[in-house]
This record gives structure tokens, C-alpha cells and sequence, in this order.
């Protein structure tokens, strides 16, 4: 495989692996592509690889990280499909949303790539090579529903029907699981089955696979097995779920698929198929570091001398313990195989589950929307990683970590010594670190140096072991030590009594403050950046935990970690309160699903504009006739005439698209920047994206109703409407279009309905609702109100081809 050729010329050279060292080789199972990831995904997978990478590299170990999204298969196709868009397209769209979500989370990826790549490919091409020589693979027929009208097989999930166990009879069950109960389907085993998509019965048709001969690996895999989950330590829940499938019997299973979205199988007969997206999701891994570097064999082909660390969830572990391990050993080559896994159970929501699907939970774009900062987040998460059963991530805790273990304990006590020592000579040390004379006979220091070392001894042990929590919960009674210390030492009067033991207090107590932004990098690093900025050091002289440079020993002697004479910087407090009045307000914005959620955030908004309007109305008294109409006075107001509803009170303009992009976070609608004649453009989100191409909407000309009150679609506020007539089926639908020389912003007339337009439409007159049904286009392709053409400088307004369809 090349490199892609795509690699920044000011980023370091790629990281290869050095004789004599510990080379880690850094995995998390690839994020799927089709949805963006909740909490649930981010500590599952990455963000336990980012501390383990961290930690690493802080050892002097030569890590690399390697991830990226799984980008092939079905749900790619189906909501492609959804979306009347391209799988491509879908991909390139959630893998920079990937990408930023983790960026935020401070993710340090030595390559995030993706799976849709010729390298990608390539890799799996010549695996699959390999085994076909190596006789591994069977080809056996299978029965698999047909769709005669959409002209193609269907895959499982493409299916519903009803669930064929008794007592289920669930009627929306999948073709390959049913929601209701639960149980893993076969789509042919479903009772009336439909295609997903034209609803229409499949037919059950034949079709030629290829299987991998897992049964006939056995003994290879399990010898790999038995060998590797002793020496890399495997976690007891990825060893229960590859014993579960050994035990289960090895089934031959089938890696290619009837679909378009994926990587070709590279044989004739089989060439109108792809490969299964669990064959080549793992080699993802491969193909991702061949981007990163032209040498990856290095790193893949190198068992003895690289050690390959894998992170995921649970539901993730037999494709990595057996279906993985099996495919690289058929190939015969000298692959660097897993050696120690990671295994993570569930996250859970407040009182469910998160779901992708179902839009519930907390998704990494909102975590940046709360303005809590990553390192509480991280913190978090990390303290509640579900290391040995499903754990529960709710409000109330996250308030409370936050507040007592960040801010309380660690937050207070970094402050209360740089503070201190900041303080002016009489009062501190005008920021400058005093010495320790006598510190190894101090006996205060002298017991919490001991205590120190022991903690630092027990952090190593739980991080080399991948036990991040417990890493993590060690590093925090460094600093709750650190507290009982300077409370012990009384330092405030020891300053004015004792200066010498004093000054040795504060130098261990600062060096303890360096030793924990090091500790906790891999926790949270922008933490540790901001403790180091308020040290006053540059971040290469942060404190590594090689052994070598002898790190590990000086921690154990606090007061030398830091020099006497050093000059500090400005300390500030690192951490703020959560309040409960936060709290709750999250808790409520992310209750139920992202869908409930915008309908809320759309009735709040709704109900703001009506407060301002109402607000506005009152202070400035009138001017236009529909305010005075209403303030003049209270009661009068209730017995002036509504004015007669027409078109005459719509503000339909001539505008011009002048900017145009698909919403980011719904698939059926376009953001807009429309000129309608003002100062400024108009932001303007239309529901166009089945209907017209993004290219077709660039510079248009175009109608546009700018007086209907501005509403939030899916966050972003939309401040008129583009005109369009449609078919009645809906199938069609085009834009009405002024003559090109309209003049922008120029009133669009209806001869006959003059008047001045309402400011803004009153949705509870239902005026434009009672206009829009007299709006059409007539047999001659003529934008009409009634029967008055739409009327403007340079002629009338027309579409291009629906005759006697409905303008909204
Ligand atoms: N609630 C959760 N808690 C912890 N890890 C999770 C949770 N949900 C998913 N994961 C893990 O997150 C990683 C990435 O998941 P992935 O993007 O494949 O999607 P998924 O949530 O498993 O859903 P799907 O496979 O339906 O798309 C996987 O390793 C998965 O096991």
C-alpha cells in the first residue's frame, strides 16, 4: 500500500518503531459514520485509547494512535438513501463531525483517517487474497430476500416484518434484529416481510457467498487466545465474550454482501459484491496507518518488537478477540496480533440507554454547547468509565464530581499554594519558589513524600494495566493529601513562627502541584496546560515518568520537582461551581430525544419572539398600524377590525441566493443567505435538499416571503421563505423565479391588491394560511394569486415546468 500523499509537510515525520523500545501500537474501534457520537461512544472507545496513548508517551514509550470512521456498509447505504444524498456524501459529512467532536474532546490521534480509501482497498484485497491461496475460504449458496422492484438484494435491516417468535408478533421487527424482544433475526425468518424502502414483498433468492472457515482456524485462534489473553492481561468481560462464541461452536462466517458501498471483492465472479463491513472494519486499522506512514508494515508486521493495545465496547469484542485475529492468522504472515484489549461496558443515560438511533443522551457536539470545559467533562466520564459493569451518567453526579473533586479538592488546593506563594514578601513569596532546606527531616514532609511515592507506585501499576479509573481516582488522593498537608502544616502560621519548615511546605507543596498536572495529562490535558502556564514552565519541561530520566524517583521527593528561585506565573482559580439552577436547566434540554428536544427548543423560541413582539409593542407605542391597532388602547384595541386578510398584507420580495449549504444538522434542508434588498443578507432554511440540487440553488433568483414570523428549524433561525410551487403528490417541486432582470428587494404585486404589507404575520390570524391556498401556477407556468400573475419591474414570475400546482 502507498502512503496517501496527503500528509502535512509541517507535521512531524510519521513515528515508526525504534529497536530496543516499547513500540505501542494504540487502536479504538472505529466509530460508524452515519450519526454522530454520544458520550457512550467517546469513553467506549477513544477517549480510554487517548488516556492510554497519553500516558504512554508521557512513559517515553513509543506510542502511536491510530483510529477513524467506519464508513462502508448498509446503514451508510440506507440513510444515504434517507437522505437522497450518496453514501459518499454521508461520509464526508459525519467525518468532519467526527473529526470536531473529537478534536474538542483533546483526542490526540497520531491519524484519524476513514475506511472508504484505496488504501483501504488495497489492504483488504490482498488479506482476502491471501486466505482465498491459503484455502480458508468457502463459497456456499444462500437464500436472501429479492426486491423486484427496487432490482436488488436486500440486506437484513432492509426488511420488516413481523417478529416469528411466539409471544413477540412485534409487526415492525427488523430483518436482522427484532427491537420489541430483542432476539437476532434472519430476514427470511420474519413473517410478512416488506422492503424497507418500496414496501413492497420480497421474493427468497439465491445468492453465492464467501465464508471464512473459522471452524478449520480453530486451533491457530486458539492457541493465540490462550497464549495472548494471559500474557496482555485481558479484561474478565472480553475473555466471558470470546469464551461465549468459542463455546458456541466456530461457524464458518460470510464476508461479502450484496451491496454497492463497500470494498469490491476482487473476483470475477463475485465482482457485483463488497465485503461484509466486519471483515473489513479491523482492517481499518491497517489501512489507517498506511496514511499515517509508507513504512506501516513496521508497525503491523512486527510482532516482536510491537505490542498492539485495542479499545472498544463490549458489543465489539469477538470481532476483535476471534473474527479479526483468525483473518490476519489465515493469511500466514507475520502479523503484529492484539496483544492486550480494553474492554468497556455501557454508559447509561439518567434512567436508559443512549441511543444513536433514537437521539437520546448527550452527543459530543452538545457537550461543547453546555460551555462546561473538556477537562470536566473528561474527568467525568473518565471517573465513570464502565470498567466492570454499565455505569450511569446523570446531572446530579456530574455536579457533584465537579464540585467536590475538581473545585474542592484539587482545584483548591493548586490554588491555595500558588496563591500563597504569589502573595507580596511579607505576607507570600512575591512568587518566587522558596528553598527546602532540611525537607528529608521535616517530618510532615517526610511521611507525605512517602505516601506520595507509594501513589505514584500505584498509578503506574493501574495505567500499565489499562485500569484507568483506578489511575485516575490515585492521582486525585495525591491532591487530597496534598490538602490534609497544608491544613496539617498550619503554613499561614508556621510563615509568621517558622519560616524554614514554612518554606519547605510550600516547596513540596508546589512540586506536588507539577507532579499532578502530570499525572493527570492523560485525564485531562488542558488542565495540566493551564497549571503548567500558571507554574510559569514550558510545557517540554513538564515532568515526564520515564524511568530512565529518573522522573519516578524525584517524585518521590516532592520539594525537588520544582527549583528554588523559580518565578511562578499568575495563579487563577482552574475551576468553577456547577450550579443546581445549571444543572437543571441541562438536565431538562436534554431530556428525551434530539427530536423532542427541537420541538421544545422551536415552542421556546416561538414563545420568546411572542414575549419580545409583545414587549416591543408596548415600549415604543405604535408607528405602523398593526401596533397601534394594539396600543393605542388595551381594550379598544380588542374591538378594531382585523384588516381584510389578502395577498396585499404579504411582503413577497424578489431576492437573490447569494450563499448556500446544507444544514448541518438536518439532511432534508439548505441554509441560505438570501438578499432580499437589506443591509444585510437574510438566513433562510428551506426543506429543498430532495428537491433541488445545492448547485441549482446557488445565485438563483427568487421569490421570497419575508414578512412570516422567524422560526427556529433544528437550531437555526430561518428569517423568510423561498417560494416554490409543487406537484399535489409532492414528488415535484420547483422555484418560482422573477425575470432576470427583477430588481433585488423590489415588492413582488398583485394588481388590484395594493397595500401596505403587515410587519410581521400574526400566526394566530392564519393570514398566510388563508392566502396560500389561492396561490398556484396556472397551464401557462405563471406564478398566481387568484388568478393576478405574480407581477414585478421586469415582468412576470413563473416556474419551469409544473403546470396547476400549489405555490407555498
Ligand atoms: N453506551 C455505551 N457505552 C460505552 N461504549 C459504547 C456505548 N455505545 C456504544 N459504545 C461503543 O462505542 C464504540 C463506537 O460505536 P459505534 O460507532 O460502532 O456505534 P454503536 O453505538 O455501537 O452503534 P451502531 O453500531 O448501531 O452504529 C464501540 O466500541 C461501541 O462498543
Amino acid at each position: 500500500m502507498g502512503s496517501t500523499g496527503e500528509e502535512n509537510p509541517a507535521a512531524p515525520p510519521p513515528k515508526l518503531p525504534i529497536p530496543g523500545k516499547r513500540n505501542i501500537l494504540i487502536t479504538s474501534a472505529l466509530p460508524y459514520v452515519n450519526n454522530v457520537p454520544h458520550l457512550g461512544n467517546i469513553i467506549g472507545s477513544v477517549l480510554s485509547a487517548d488516556v492510554f496513548a497519553r500516558f504512554c508517551r508521557l512513559r517515553g514509550y513509543n506510542a502511536i494512535y491510530i483510529c477513524g470512521t467506519d464508513e462502508y456498509g448498509t446503514a451508510t447505504e440506507t440513510k444515504a438513501m434517507e437522505d437522497n444524498c450518496s453514501p459518499k456524501e454521508i461520509c464526508d459529512k459525519y467525518h468532519v463531525i467526527h473529526k470536531d467532536v473529537y478534536k474538542w474532546f483533546d483526542i490526540s490521534f497520531d491519524n484519524f483517517g476513514r475506511t472508504s480509501t484505496p488504501q483501504q482497498t488495497e489492504a483488504c484485497q490482498a488479506i482476502f487474497k491471501k486466505l482465498l491461496d491459503n484455502n480458508w475460504l468457502i463459497e456456499n449458496t444462500m437464500q436472501q430476500p429479492y426486491c423486484d422492484t427496487c432490482k436488488r438484494f436486500l440486506a437484513d435491516r432492509l426488511v420488516e416484518g413481523t417478529c416469528p417468535f411466539e409471544g413477540c408478533n412485534y409487526e415492525s421487527a427488523r430483518g436482522d434484529q427484532c427491537e420489541n424482544c430483542g432476539k437476532l433475526l434472519n430476514a427470511t425468518d420474519l413473517k410478512d416481510p416488506k422492503c424497507k424502502v418500496c414496501r413492497n414483498a420480497p421474493q427468497i433468492r439465491d445468492t453465492n457467498h464467501l465464508f471464512l472457515d473459522l471452524p478449520a482456524l480453530r486451533n491457530k485462534l486458539e492457541e493465540y487466545i490462550n497464549n495472548m489473553s494471559v500474557a496482555g492481561s485481558w479484561s474478565q468481560n472480553a475473555i466471558q465474550a470470546t469464551h461465549a462464541w468459542l463455546k458456541e461452536g466456530l461457524k464458518v462466517r460470510c464476508i461479502t454482501r450484496d451491496l454497492k458501498w463497500g470494498v469490491p471483492v476482487p473476483l470475477e465472479r463475485f465482482k457485483e459484491k463488497v465485503f461484509y463491513v466486519w471483515f473489513d472494519a479491523p482492517i481499518g486499522y491497517v489501512s489507517i496507518t498506511s496514511c499515517y506512514t509508507n513504512e506501516w508494515e513496521q508497525w503491523w508486521k512486527n510482532p516482536e518488537n510491537v505490542e498492539l493495545y485495542q479499545f472498544m465496547g463490549k458489543d465489539n469484542v469477538p470481532f476483535h478477540t476471534v473474527m479479526f485475529p483468525s483473518t490476519l492468522l489465515g493469511t500466514g504472515e507475520n502479523w503484529t496480533l492484539m496483544k492486550t484489549i480494553s474492554v468497556t461496558e455501557y454508559l447509561n443515560y439518567e434512567s436508559g440507554k443512549f441511543s444513536k438511533s433514537k437521539g437520546i443522551g448527550v452527543f459530543g457536539n452538545d457537550a461543547k454547547d453546555t460551555n462546561i470545559p473538556v477537562e470536566v467533562w473528561r474527568y467525568y466520564l473518565l471517573t465513570n468509565r464502565p470498567e466492570v459493569s454499565d455505569t450511569l451518567f446523570t446531572w446530579a453526579d456530574l455536579q457533584a464530581k465537579s464540585n467536590n473533586e475538581l473545585l474542592n479538592n484539587l482545584g483548591n488546593f493548586i490554588n491555595r499554594v500558588l496563591s500563597f506563594i504569589a502573595k507580596p514578601p511579607g505576607q507570600g513569596y512575591g512568587s518566587i519558589v522558596p528553598d527546602a532546606n532540611g525537607a528529608e527531616s521535616h517530618q510532615l514532609t517526610k511521611t507525605l513524600a512517602e505516601k506520595v511515592g507509594k501513589y505514584v507506585e500505584q498509578y503506574l501499576e493501574a495505567m500499565e494495566k489499562v485500569k484507568l479509573k483506578q489511575g485516575l481516582k490515585t492521582a486525585m488522593s495525591i491532591s487530597s493529601e496534598g490538602n490534609a498537608y497544608l491544613q496539617e502544616s498550619q503554613f499561614w502560621k508556621l510563615y509568621k513562627e517558622d519560616q524554614p519548615s514554612c518554606s519547605i511546605v510550600m516547596r513540596t507543596s508546589v512540586g506536588l502541584v507539577h507532579l499532578l498536572a502530570c499525572l493527570l495529562e492523560p485525564f485531562m490535558p488542558s488542565f495540566s496546560v493551564e497549571v503548567n502556564k500558571q507554574l510559569n514552565l514550558q510545557p517540554e519541561k513538564h515532568i515526564s515518568l520515564c524511568d530512565e530520566k529518573g522522573d519516578v524517583d524525584r517524585a518521590r521527593r516532592p520539594w525537588e520537582i520544582i527549583p528554588a528561585g523559580h518565578k511562578i506565573g499568575s495563579p487563577n482559580p482552574l475551576f468553577k461551581e456547577l450550579k443546581d439552577d445549571e444543572v437543571e436547566f441541562f438536565r431538562s434540554k436534554f431530556a428525551g430525544s434530539q427530536a423532542d428536544r427541537i420541538i421544545r427548543a422551536e415552542a421556546e423560541a416561538a414563545k420568546t419572539a411572542e414575549q419580545l413582539k409583545k414587549t416591543k409593542i408596548s415600549v415604543d407605542g405604535g408607528g405602523k398600524k398593526q401596533k397601534s391597532a394594539k396600543s393605542t388602547a388595551g381594550a379598544k384595541s380588542k374591538t378594531t377590525a382585523e384588516p381584510e386578510i389578502s395577498i396585499a398584507r404579504l411582503d413577497i420580495r424578489v431576492g437573490k441566493i447569494t450563499k448556500v449549504q446544507k444544514h448541518p444538522d438536518a439532511d432534508a434542508l439548505y441554509v441560505e443567505e438570501i438578499d432580499v434588498g437589506e443591509v444585510q443578507p437574510r438566513t433562510v432554511v428551506s426543506g429543498l435538499v430532495k428537491h433541488i440540487p445545492l448547485e441549482e440553488m446557488q445565485e438563483r433568483m427568487v421569490c421570497v416571503l419575508c414578512n412570516l414570523k422567524p422560526v427556529a428549524m433544528r437550531g437555526i433561525k430561518s428569517h423568510a421563505m423561498v417560494l416554490c410551487a409543487s406537484t399535489s403528490d409532492n414528488t415535484k417541486v420547483e422555484l418560482v423565479e422573477p425575470p432576470k432582470s427583477a430588481k433585488i428587494g423590489e415588492r413582488v404585486a398583485f394588481p388590484g391588491f395594493e397595500g401596505e404589507p403587515d410587519d410581521v404575520l400574526n400566526p394566530k390570524k392564519k393570514v398566510w394560511e388563508t392566502v396560500q391556498v389561492d396561490l398556484h401556477t396556472n397551464t401557462e407556468l405563471v406564478a398566481c394569486y387568484k388568478d393576478i400573475p405574480f407581477t414585478t419591474s421586469a415582468g412576470i414570475c413563473t416556474v419551469s415546468s409544473i403546470q396547476s400546482g400549489s405555490i407555498r
